[in-house]
């Protein structure tokens, strides 16, 4: 199974982020792929007071053109996030992947937000404009289950370590770590989720761009379930390329089989 990562930049204007990615889409690097993968809110800066003025309804214009997208390109797309305003008028960083066909195979709100505030560097709130979801989200393609969570969500072990549970052996990270956790973490997490549940981790994030008001740390990055970095991008726009081997999955699970050695008579992660 062949993952394109896509690292793009992100405009002001949401059509061009969505033209933008028309044309990637034409890339040759692209032709033989069966996932496509994109950043967090790669349609919208990545601003809470833009979240309420970008948010489209589940099903709404830009489902529609990644729906499409998938269908035209007959491969799975794992579209990002962008923000979702549901019945009540409430807004989530919402992420959907759609199936070969173009029929839409999952969808996650981010559970949890990213509420954060450290001495001379990052502050974002997510919260004053963003509610959280509260599903855990798998689902099955003809080569194995995946899971799904957006940035700040994994650095919940339980979350990673449920998708696990439920038998995913990749997850996908749509995500925009900032300039302060992304030196410091961004590789760290991404490498100890994969280890811990010996899973491939994908993180997908925007390029950077220093006249926007939220600074990327770029890196999209593949670790394989051994914890090795397969790729890692640098902050410009880019093609990441992963190849996934499922038998190392296998293999690694079979020879240092920790999900068989997890005391449940013990202690257990479970959803309420
Ligand atoms: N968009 C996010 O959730 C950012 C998460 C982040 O940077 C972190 O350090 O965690």
């Amino acid at each position: 199974m062949k993952i394109a990562s896509l690292q793009l930049k992100v405009y002001r204007e949401k059509e061009k982020n969505l033209e933008q990615l028309a044309e990637w889409m034409k890339c040759e690097k692209l032709q033989d792929v069966d996932m496509v993968t994109l950043p967090e809110m790669f349609t919208c800066p990545y601003q809470t007071e833009l979240f309420p003025l970008y948010a489209e309804k589940e099903g709404g214009p830009s489902c529609r053109f990644f729906s499409d997208l998938a269908k035209k390109y007959g491969i799975y797309l794992s579209a990002g996030t962008i923000p979702e305003v549901d019945e009540n008028g409430r807004i989530y960083n919402t992420a959907y992947v759609y199936d070969r066909t173009g029929n839409q195979i999952a969808k996650h709100r981010k559970m949890h937000l990213f509420d954060i505030d450290i001495q001379d560097g990052q502050t974002f709130r997510e919260s004053d404009t963003l509610s959280a979801g509260d599903e855990v989200t798998v689902f099955d393609t003809e080569f194995c289950r995946m899971g799904i969570c957006i940035c700040y969500d994994l650095r919940f072990p339980e979350l990673a370590g449920l998708m696990a549970q439920e038998g995913a052996k990749v997850l996908l990270v749509p995500a925009a770590f900032n300039m302060t956790t992304g030196p410091a973490h961004w590789e760290l997490l991404f490498r100890q989720r994969a280890v811990d549940n010996q899973f491939y981790t994908i993180g997908t994030a925007p390029a950077r761009d220093m006249g926007a008001e939220y600074h990327s740390w770029g890196h999209t990055i593949a670790v394989d379930p051994w914890g090795t970095v397969v790729h890692v991008c640098g902050e410009a726009e880019q093609i990441q390329i992963t190849e996934i081997n499922l038998e190392l999955v296998d293999k690694i699970r079979r020879e240092l089989p920790l999900l068989r050695h997890r005391r449940g008579d013990v202690y257990e992660v479970r959803k309420r």
